[in-house]
């Protein structure tokens, strides 16, 4: 895609996004909960830090390289789960775990794919599965015998949606699942060919892990808001964490706590990491970054548990932000899904290799060259710095 060439940040592939999706897609994509105050409270979060600016070190050579849920990554970043990523690209999730394979990063299914356990595994990709709990509790353990015969090295367990974040944009704009040509959304749709065509001949988009059991999503003209409120297991507590563990072999992750002692509960129950995650500001809204409880959490924690941190990432700074502040690596959702709604599998690898170079770039100009150098010795926080800048 022409666009891409010229996208040299993730705003730039953002924009393309933008351009490529209709309104009711790209609010589903760009929304969170209520007045979305959680939504800017994740990327304000990293301008309230500072990065020591170390010179004269040699830093000729620099290895972005680490390990993060077992895996080796070539960066320390992984792939968030999303659901429906074929609403984004008709290659959807194919697309991104190709990408993901090819830049060296671990990528998680979402329960709430559109591609099934089985094609994903076919990619090659180090892969994760992450779970949602249905109240059909024969289905998730379906899922657990899938993912772990087909080779998901981790098994992620989303924690913050046991009903449906109150996501405004998608009540006004009426997005129900698959999406249809309403009188509404026409104008929209009619308005981004490119989209609608592939959207017309794609015709395998169903949620292709969960169909057999709990029905499409749109059978019956479904929200995504309906179907979470009426699927998902409200009972779930720590004792299913607990279950979890006995269950699942491979490493265990929870996804969606941000309280400290919340990660300690995990931890307890014998998770081998925590991804520190508000949901991308899409659920609790006016809840606080993960960025902000981050120190907290290591320091409750200790070494027992990796910490991925989720929700906001967009350079790399603030991927070595949160790594100075005591996480193992971050996660992104929304940026991939612009790569991949901007072009296909390309879009995805060229916001793959925007945050590689960044993130190498910033190593560079910080006079560190390895993940595991980067200490909290790295980083400020703006009111200290102020106080007494030259530390
Ligand atoms: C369109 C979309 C769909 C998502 N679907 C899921 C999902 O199926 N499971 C899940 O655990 N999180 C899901 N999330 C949340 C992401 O995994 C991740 O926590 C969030 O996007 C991180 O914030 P960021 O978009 O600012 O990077 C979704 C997010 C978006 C934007
Ligand atoms: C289908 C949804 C439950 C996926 C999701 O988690 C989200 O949209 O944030």
């Amino acid at each position: 895609m022409a666009g891409l060439s010229k996208a040299f940040n993730v705003a730039d592939v953002r924009a393309l996004a933008g351009r490529a999706l209709p309104r009711p897609i790209r609010d589903y994509l760009e929304g969170g909960a209520d007045d979305e105050w959680t939504l800017a409270r994740n990327r304000a979060a990293f301008g309230d830090w500072v990065l020591a600016q170390r010179t004269l070190v040699d830093v000729s050579v620099i290895d972005p390289g680490t390990k993060m849920l077992g895996f080796r990554a070539a960066m320390p970043l992984m792939l968030s789960p999303t659901g429906m990523s074929q609403l984004f690209h008709a290659s959807g999730e194919t697309a991104v775990a190709r990408a993901a394979a090819a830049a060296g990063v671990p990528y998680g299914l979402s329960t709430m794919a559109t591609t099934s356990i089985e094609t994903i595994a076919a990619t090659g990709a180090n892969r994760y599965f992450q779970l949602y709990l249905f109240r059909d509790r024969e289905l998730t353990r379906a899922l657990l015998e899938r993912a772990a015969a087909h080779g998901y090295g981790a098994l992620c367990l989303t924690v913050d949606t046991a009903m449906a974040g109150n996501r405004e944009r998608d009540l006004k704009s009426g997005m129900i699942m698959p999406p249809r040509f309403t009188l509404g959304s026409l104008m929209s749709f009619a308005g981004h060919p490119r989209w609608s065509l592939g959207a017309l001949k794609n015709r395998s988009f169903q949620l292709a892990n969960v169909i057999d059991h709990v029905g499409d999503i749109g059978s019956a003209g479904t929200s995504v808001i309906d179907y979470v409120n009426a699927q998902f297991d409200r009972t779930a507590t720590w004792k299913d964490v607990e279950w979890l563990r006995s269950q699942w072999s491979g490493k265990l992750v929870i996804k969606g706590a941000i309280m400290p002692g919340d990660c300690l509960e995990a931890v307890d129950c014998g998770v081998d990491a925590v991804m520190v995650s508000n949901h991308g500001g899409r659920q609790l809204d006016t809840a606080g970054a993960p960025l902000d409880y981050l120190p907290a959490i290591r320091d409750r924690i200790g070494d027992r548990a990796e910490l991925i941190v989720d929700g906001g990432v967009r350079r790399g700074t603030d991927v070595l932000k949160a790594i100075a502040l005591g996480a193992n690596g971050c996660s992104i959702g929304r940026p991939y899904l612009y790569g991949l709604a901007a072009g296909g599998e390309a879009g995805v690898e060229r916001i793959l290799s925007i945050f590689r170079s960044e993130i190498e770039r910033d190593m560079g100009l910080m006079g560190r060259t390895r993940i595991a150098d980067i200490t909290a010795a790295d980083v400020d926080h703006l009111s200290q710095f102020r106080s007494k800048p030259g530390c």
